[in-house]
């Protein structure tokens, strides 16, 4: 039974992580333990789509300091933080991370190993690991500047100033920006777009884009190549191809089948 991570899933597929850890869902060892059982559970029993969520004043304050301070984080735990991540930027289905108020340090590591982010407008998006004398240990000093380029990523993790949710649009660290309280519900409607989608495909594309990126470009291309092949033998390719040929643009059906 999980105290701090619930996941909730609808009819549509689209299933929703909750972190809830009073006062500022900082992430302890115990809530890193919950968050990796229930990427587990994800991975056993895929949703068609998934959605992270927080709290509606802070999404996560990023780990437990307290913690930090009761024993240094050791090599055998920092792996366990990388892993949960990992297992959530893996999955084969489009997760988009809710963000109202702060997303920082862990926290916004979290929101990084998801696909896409959809913050409130009152959001603030940070690495202020500096401000500890520590350094992001999440993921974020490699998926940040992956995402963002280097100068931004730079300046993030070496002032550990936040950015508004204004500023992360502008720089690309999040997709949408929404009237405040609307983050989980703006995200939910947007998973359930890609719950109806050609699954197979989105998750060829994960794949692509996630992997080809981590070589030269002849790597990459060749993998392109590999699963534009690949993606050719699934039911979604003759099914939006079939679509298209007898109804025209964006009308094919890939749930309904
Ligand atoms: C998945 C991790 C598992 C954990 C196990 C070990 C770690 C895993 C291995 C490596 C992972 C590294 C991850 C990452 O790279 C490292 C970090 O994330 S370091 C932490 C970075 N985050 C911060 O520095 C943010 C700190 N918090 C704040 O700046 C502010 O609290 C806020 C979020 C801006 C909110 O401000 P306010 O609205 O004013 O609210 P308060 O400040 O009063 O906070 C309310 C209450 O919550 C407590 N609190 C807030 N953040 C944390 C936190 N990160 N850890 C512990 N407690 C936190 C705060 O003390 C208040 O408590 P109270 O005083 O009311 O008792």
């Amino acid at each position: 039974m999980s105290e701090f991570v619930h996941v909730e899933r609808d009819d549509a597929g689209v299933a929703t992580v909750r972190l809830d850890r009073p006062k500022a869902n900082a992430l302890s060892g115990a809530v890193l333990a919950e968050l990796a059982a229930a990427a587990s559970d994800l991975e056993r029993d895929l949703p068609r789509a998934v959605v992270v969520t927080g709290g509606d004043r802070i999404f996560a304050a990023g780990a437990d300091i307290a913690e930090f301070d009761e024993r240094p984080v050791g090599w055998e735990t920092a792996r366990a933080f990388h892993r949960a991540l990992g297992a959530i930027a893996a999955l084969p289905r489009v997760v988009i991370a809710a963000i109202e108020g702060y997303a920082l340090g862990g926290g916004l590591e979290l929101a990084l190993a998801c696909d896409l982010r959809v913050a409130s407008s009152s959001a603030k998006l940070g690495l202020p690991e500096i401000s500890l004398g520590l350094i992001p240990g999440g993921g974020g000093t490699q998926r940040l500047p992956r995402l963002v380029g280097l100068a931004v990523a730079k300046r993030l993790v070496l002032t550990g100033e936040p950015l508004t949710a204004a500023e992360a649009l502008g720089v690309g660290l999040v997709d949408r920006v929404v009237e405040p309280g609307q983050a989980t519900e703006a995200a939910r409607a947007w998973a359930q777009r890609f719950a109806s989608g050609p699954l197979a495909a989105l998750a060829f594309a994960k794949v692509a884009l996630a992997e080809g990126t981590q070589g030269s470009l002849e790597e990459g291309l060749a993998l392109e190549q590999a699963l534009f092949a690949q993606v050719f033998t699934t039911e979604d390719a003759r099914i939006g191809v079939r679509s298209f040929l007898t109804d025209g643009p964006g009308r094919a059906n890939f749930v309904g089948r």
